[in-house]
């Protein structure tokens, strides 16, 4: 077979990148330098050329009567990342809410793009919808999760959704989950790709099965859920002494599924190579940011496998896409507690989103 000079430049950047990242401490801030460049590609461009829905459209699986919070800051941070999808003006009128694409002037669009754009659905109970909808006009928010008829329901909305989160503040009730379990089936069948967080890995530990080898899903545990995963799919207790290592093995056994341990570093692995995410965020650890990284990293998964090889130089889309979620989370966390300090809150990092974007990948 000819191998063109694309190939080898995409073998050569890989086995950089390889190399990169097995000699990790000594050189971690050039190998955060070298994948952040690379995340760099997978961002689509702003042009006029666009047609509706092409920079994406994220549905969050979330929010019971308890949990309203963890929903809203995925879906809001999916709908925050710039550059993603302005709403058409001939979007109905029933699902549109906020600024819409009507040719403005280059300027005027990179400030609707700062307000937040249409593409964030919100699947959740009766209860919580409400309550999900009065934080943010721009949501649009489902309540069907507790519906006899909630998979149907979520289904018919797939075809429109390039990517999906599971777990944010889904709670643990068997009748939810049984229905998150039909969403999960539904959603690899049109081989979506699914981010599942919080009460999505409680279900995902007691259903390895459910996501067993499908290669578009990424994990994004907590020190704690990691440790009920590790245990449920591996069966012996994690060894904490060598997070790369527990991290590459469940990512193995989970038939490489893309792994993100969050934690001081946020460790990374799709069963092969494994990266880390050193970037300086803050001592401040308010409940959210999980969410936040949820919300994100499904926008930049969508991103990542949709930029094709040519951008992604042969690295692994959802590695790249999960290196630069946590980057952008964590950078969010320093830049607010640079102003708010001890006070800082999940809304905070909220707020840095757009300016610790243009910080991390526009320069
Ligand atoms: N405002 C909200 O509505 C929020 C709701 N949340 C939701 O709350 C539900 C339960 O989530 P939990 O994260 O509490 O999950 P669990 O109920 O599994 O509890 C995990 C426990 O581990 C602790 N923990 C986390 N990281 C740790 C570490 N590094 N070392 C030691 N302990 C650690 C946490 O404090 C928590 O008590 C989920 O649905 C989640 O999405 C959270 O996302 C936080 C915000
Ligand atoms: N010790 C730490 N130092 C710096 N950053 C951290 C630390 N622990 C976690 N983070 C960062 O905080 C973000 C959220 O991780 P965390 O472990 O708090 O998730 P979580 O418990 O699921 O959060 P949530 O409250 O949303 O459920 C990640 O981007 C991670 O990089
Ligand atoms: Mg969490």
């Amino acid at each position: 077979m000819a191998v063109g000079p694309a190939w080898a430049a995409a073998g050569a950047c890989r086995r950089v990148l390889q190399r990169a990242f097995s000699l990790h401490k000594a050189h971690s801030v050039k190998n955060m330098e070298t994948t952040l460049q690379l995340v760099r590609n997978i961002i689509p461009p702003l042009t006029s050329k666009k047609h509706k829905g092409q920079d994406g459209r994220i549905g969050i699986v979330g929010g019971c009567q308890e949990y309203t919070g963890a929903p809203y800051f995925a879906a809001i941070s999916a709908l925050k990342v710039p550059f993603s999808q302005l709403p058409s003006c001939s979007e109905p009128p029933a699902v549109v809410q906020g600024p819409c694409r009507a040719g403005p002037a280059l300027s005027q669009l990179l400030v609707l793009v700062s307000q937040g754009a249409d593409l964030s659905h919100v699947f959740c109970t009766q209860e919580a919808a409400p309550v999900i909808k009065s934080y943010s006009p721009e949501l649009i928010v489902h309540p069907v999760l507790d519906r006899p008829s909630a998979v149907p329901n979520v289904e018919e909305w797939l075809p429109r959704l390039h990517a999906l989160v599971v777990g944010p503040g889904l709670g643990r009730d068997d009748t939810l989950l049984e229905n998150v379990k039909g969403i999960l089936e539904a959603s690899k069948a049109r081989d979506i790709p699914i981010v599942i967080d919080a009460d999505g890995l409680w279900l995902v530990a007691q259903h390895p099965a459910l996501i067993q080898g499908y290669r578009k899903a990424v994990l994004t545990p907590n020190h704690v859920e990691f440790s009920r995963l590790s245990e449920a799919v591996l069966r012996d207790p994690v060894d904490g002494s060598d997070h790369r290592e527990a991290v590459r093995r469940l990512s193995q056994a989970l038939g490489n599924v893309t792994v993100v341990q969050k934690g001081e570093r946020d460790v990374i692995s799709d069963g092969e190579q494994v990266l880390e995410c050193a970037q300086e965020g803050s001592s401040r650890r308010c409940g959210g940011q999980g969410d936040l990284l949820s919300g994100a990293l499904g926008v930049l998964v969508h991103w990542a496998l949709h930029a094709g090889p040519e951008k992604t130089n042969g690295s692994s889309p959802l590695l790249l896409a999960a290196m630069g979620a946590c980057s952008l989370v964590r950078q969010c966390s320093r830049q607010a507690f640079q102003k708010h300090g001890r006070s800082t809150t999940t809304t905070d990092m909220i707020a840095e989103v757009g300016p610790a974007f243009r910080i991390l990948f526009e320069t």
